[in-house]
């Protein structure tokens, strides 16, 4: 009431006053057990100080921007809980104040548009967890000091006073970001020049100068040269041409031979269960049905008849074929995927390529055990993952007897599946492979329940209409293409993230199930409305303290799936956000742990 008497010039904020803040009535104030944690209160023409919100001691999100107010900025101690302060658009003056270090748990800060002036304090780095720093268009001076905040992915100090070197840790931004400061040099703007040092007030910073005051933003960004449109079209139906011609003298061969030797497996499961044995045995030549190939030596253990004798059963029909549990005579289970419709035609290639794939190995990336390659008939021999996949587990069987995914598997399984992911990024020159099919199907969950990736380096075999199946976890600059990118993974494991926190399945043209929604663009529609947990699954609601997590893991999802590719941060910085959301992985009030997942039922309580 104190902020509403000294800033409220133009009575927009009539419906404060009116009972307990908390009731939900009063204009831009959101609480969360009875204590204020939001406070919206963005274009209200509001005038004078902020001094009196600085008694509220519990606020998570503060936006007040747009406004008129101004003064310097009070001591923010008391707000040490917050996570998002927006301040931009208003006439605030003076230096930042020292009380801005502690708070350490900031996502986002914004206070472009005002008037702050004096240095960037270099105490900034307290706020480690940075993604967003925007200063730009103030009065800012002296040199930037050297930021270390590795989860930083939108900066911004354009338009100050700024001069000196741009430090090495903020070089990878874009021109733009430092435009409009004709002192500053280095980087993405002119190399700097030293001059002999002069009296000036602060020689280290003065002497360096721009060489020219002209910036090269985005210079660095190379583009690869590829074979032209034109030419890879000549290449596709030059050979579909030969091989449908093959193709055709080889299905009549194999059509007679069909008639004489249907091979049953005499434990295939029923007649749904199809797997390779009976039309496979039939298929392929005898000279070839030995060449199984092991890329995982330990492996070993079984051939290619075994694999036909198997027990079998269909678990699934995918983008790239069909995939089978494979229960072999000595009891060893694999699963079997079947490719069907894959660009790569030739033995070679599709060996290298599996010799390319088997080489990714990491505890959170389903294991390649062999492959085998004829022309009629390709398998993908993997490691079996008995705990099924993400997709069912969150969307499967939402009716009664639902076994819900608590919030703690829910963070071990998104760590996993960042881990395996970036373990794939971050692979050295030639190998650099995106995954380019990231999405709740392709992760698996091993014996323990930890997250594996799959399908890794099946992207590059997908032809274009297997590619549009996904569509709700595609980066938007892949819309329309089956292309593939580091950040287009990033975007999709964003999409994951969000699946994860909100229990809705993205848009995808192939399932019929659920709602078909846009999730990037539900939840921000969401989170801009209301800034409140109703973005969350309902069946997170049950756990205790845990809306603070939450909403930190929503922050990562959300920078993941930031529309500019270069807003999204690398996999290796996503890892570090998640486990500082929580380091130490142990279960919260309500949880069951992450063993009884796959045992007992969970003892989630209200
Ligand atoms: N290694 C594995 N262990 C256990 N189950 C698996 C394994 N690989 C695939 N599956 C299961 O088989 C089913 C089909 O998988 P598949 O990867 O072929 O299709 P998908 O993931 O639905 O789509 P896409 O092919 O586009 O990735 C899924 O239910 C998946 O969970």
């Amino acid at each position: 009431m104190a902020f509403k008497a000294s800033a409220d010039v133009s009575n927009r904020l009539t419906s404060w006053g009116n009972g307990d803040p908390c009731s939900g009535n009063w204009t831009g104030v959101k609480c969360v057990q009875g204590r204020i944690r939001y406070l919206i209160l963005e274009g209200l023409e509001l005038a004078g100080s902020m001094q009196a919100l600085t008694a509220l001691q519990d606020l998570r999100i503060v936006s007040l921007k747009g406004n008129s107010l101004n003064g310097t900025l009070p001591d923010l101690t008391n707000w040490r809980y917050l996570w998002s302060l927006y301040l931009h658009h208003n006439n605030f003056s003076g230096e930042l104040p020292p009380s801005l270090s502690n708070l350490v748990h900031l996502w986002r800060l914004n206070l472009s548009f005002n008037g702050f002036s004096g240095q960037i304090p270099p105490w900034i780095n307290s706020s480690r967890r940075l993604l967003t720093l925007r200063l730009e268009n103030n009065q800012f001076s002296g040199a930037i000091p050297d930021l270390r905040l590795v989860n930083l992915t939108e900066f911004n100090v354009a338009n100050n006073r700024l001069s000196g070197e741009i430090p090495p840790s903020l070089r990878n931004f874009s021109g733009t970001a430092f435009l409009g400061n004709p002192f500053l040099c280095g980087g993405p703007l002119a190399a700097c020049t030293v001059i002999p040092a002069t009296p000036a007030p602060s020689p280290a910073v003065e002497n360096i100068i721009p060489a020219t005051p002209t910036s090269r933003p985005n210079e660095g960004r190379r583009t690869r040269s590829r074979l032209g449109t034109g030419a890879i079209i000549a290449i596709v139906v030059g050979d579909a041409a030969v091989l449908a011609l093959i193709a055709l003298v080889f299905l009549f061969f194999y059509w007679k031979r069909y008639q004489h030797m249907a091979v049953p497996s005499p434990k295939t499961i029923d007649e749904k269960t199809d797997f390779p044995a009976s039309q496979y045995s039939a298929q392929v030549p005898e000279a070839e049905r030995s060449k199984l190939v092991f890329v995982d030596s330990k492996a070993v253990g079984f051939d290619l008849e075994d694999l036909l004798r198997a027990s079998a059963e269909m678990l699934g029909k995918g983008s790239f074929g069909t995939a089978y549990k494979a229960v072999l005579e000595d009891g060893t289970i694999v699963a079997v995927k079947r490719l069907k419709d894959i660009t790569i035609s030739g033995r070679k290639e599709f060996e290298q390529h599996m010799e390319l794939i088997a080489k990714f190995r990491h505890p959170n990336v389903v294991k390649l055990i062999a492959y085998y390659y004829a022309k009629e008939e390709k398998l993908l021999v993997y490691d079996f993952m008995p705990n099924g996949n993400l997709y069912t587990l969150l969307h499967g069987n939402r009716g009664p007897g639902r076994k819900p995914l608590d919030w703690t598997t829910r963070v071990k399984i998104a760590l996993g599946a960042a881990k395996g992911l970036a373990f794939i990024h971050r692979q050295p020159g030639a190998q650099k492979i995106p995954h380019g099919n990231i999405k709740s199907s392709n992760v698996l969950l091993d014996k323990d329940g930890n997250a594996c990736i799959a399908d890794f380096g099946l992207a590059l075999l997908m032809n274009t209409a297997a590619a549009s199946r996904l569509v709700g976890y595609r980066a938007p600059e892949h819309a329309e293409s089956k292309k593939i990118s580091f950040k287009g993974d990033v975007y999709s494991f964003g999409v994951l993230l969000l699946e994860l926190l909100t229990g809705k399945a993205p848009a995808q043209s192939h399932t019929t199930q659920g709602e078909n929604i846009d999730l990037p663009r539900w939840v921000q529609s969401v989170v801009r409305e209301e800034w409140t947990a109703e973005v969350f699954d309902i069946e997170l609601m049950k756990y205790k303290n845990i809306e603070e997590e939450m909403v930190a893991m929503l922050q990562v999802g959300m920078v993941c799936v930031s529309q500019s590719p270069d807003d999204r941060p690398k996999m290796s910085q996503v890892v570090k956000m998640i486990e500082d959301i929580r380091a130490d992985q142990s279960p919260v009030a309500g949880d069951s742990t992450s063993q009884s997942r796959s045992g007992s039922p969970s003892d989630a309580s209200h």
